[in-house]
């Protein structure tokens, strides 16, 4: 392996390696991606090995195209997704999916997550977005190509940069996360499902729960990151 990419090999193994151990995965299901910039590389894992047999060696480099640059095995079927929001966005270094069961079942229903507490206000100012599900014509074309699309312009729509946002529902599909680094990326998708865990009960125990006030979202968000900050400085 060309040790140019041993750097994002061993940042993208030591982060897939967290999903398992987070319980954010079962068997084969979700991945990780590690990205150097300068490069125009990210390093992914391999699609369909269980995490328990994976190694830095195996991680997949790929181009902000998606074409594999070195590895014999296959990148994650997600891996299109991936090199979309890599290629568009500049400030981020890991990007995490996973199907953990409370994220993927708000992303299944195509509902945003409602900020009911501070513990989200934590995380962001914002309802964590659902992005919709697929079109017909993105079904037609390359389901893991658009999809990377979808996320970027749901964010749009809402008003949202990705540096203060940094998770995501895919409708029908599951979450992404993405941060500075891939550890960033997988906090951010430990937090999401707890929030999303958190959400669902709350809804169980009173189907009326009231949001948290924007006002006291904004000040306990700024107590925590100060003022004028964002979630992905
Ligand atoms: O989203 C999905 C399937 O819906 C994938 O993340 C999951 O099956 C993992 O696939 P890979 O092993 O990364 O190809």
């Amino acid at each position: 392996m060309n040790n140019k990419y041993q750097h994002i090999q061993e940042a993208a193994y030591q982060a897939n390696m967290q999903l398992p151990k987070l319980g954010l995965v079962l068997f084969t299901f979700g991945n990780v991606s590690a990205s150097d910039n300068a490069l125009g590389v990210f390093a992914i894992k391999p699609s369909g090995v269980p995490y328990d047999e994976l190694s830095p060696a195996k991680m997949v480099i790929v181009d902000f195209e998606g074409k594999t640059v070195e590895g014999s095995l296959r990148p994650s079927s997600d891996t299109l997704t991936h090199a979309v929001l890599y290629k568009h966005w500049p400030h981020i270094g890991g990007i995490v999916h996973t199907h953990s069961t409370y994220a993927t079942a708000w992303a299944q229903s195509q509902r945003s997550i409602p900020n009911y507490g501070t513990t989200h206000a934590d995380h962001t100012t914002v309802d964590i977005p659902c992005a919709p599900p697929m079109s017909d014509a993105m079904i037609a074309g390359d389901y893991e190509y658009e999809t990377g699309f979808q996320i970027m312009n749901c964010l749009a729509e809402k008003g949202l940069s990705y540096q203060e946002v940094e998770m995501i529902l895919v409708g029908n599909h599951a979450p992404f996360t993405w941060g500075k680094t891939p550890d960033k990326a997988v906090y951010n998708s430990a937090v999401l499902e707890t929030v999303a865990q958190m959400a669902y009960l709350t809804e169980q125990i009173n189907k009326e729960a009231p949001r948290l006030k924007d006002a006291l979202i904004k000040k306990h968000f700024e107590r925590k990151h100060g003022p004028n900050s964002y979630y992905g400085q």
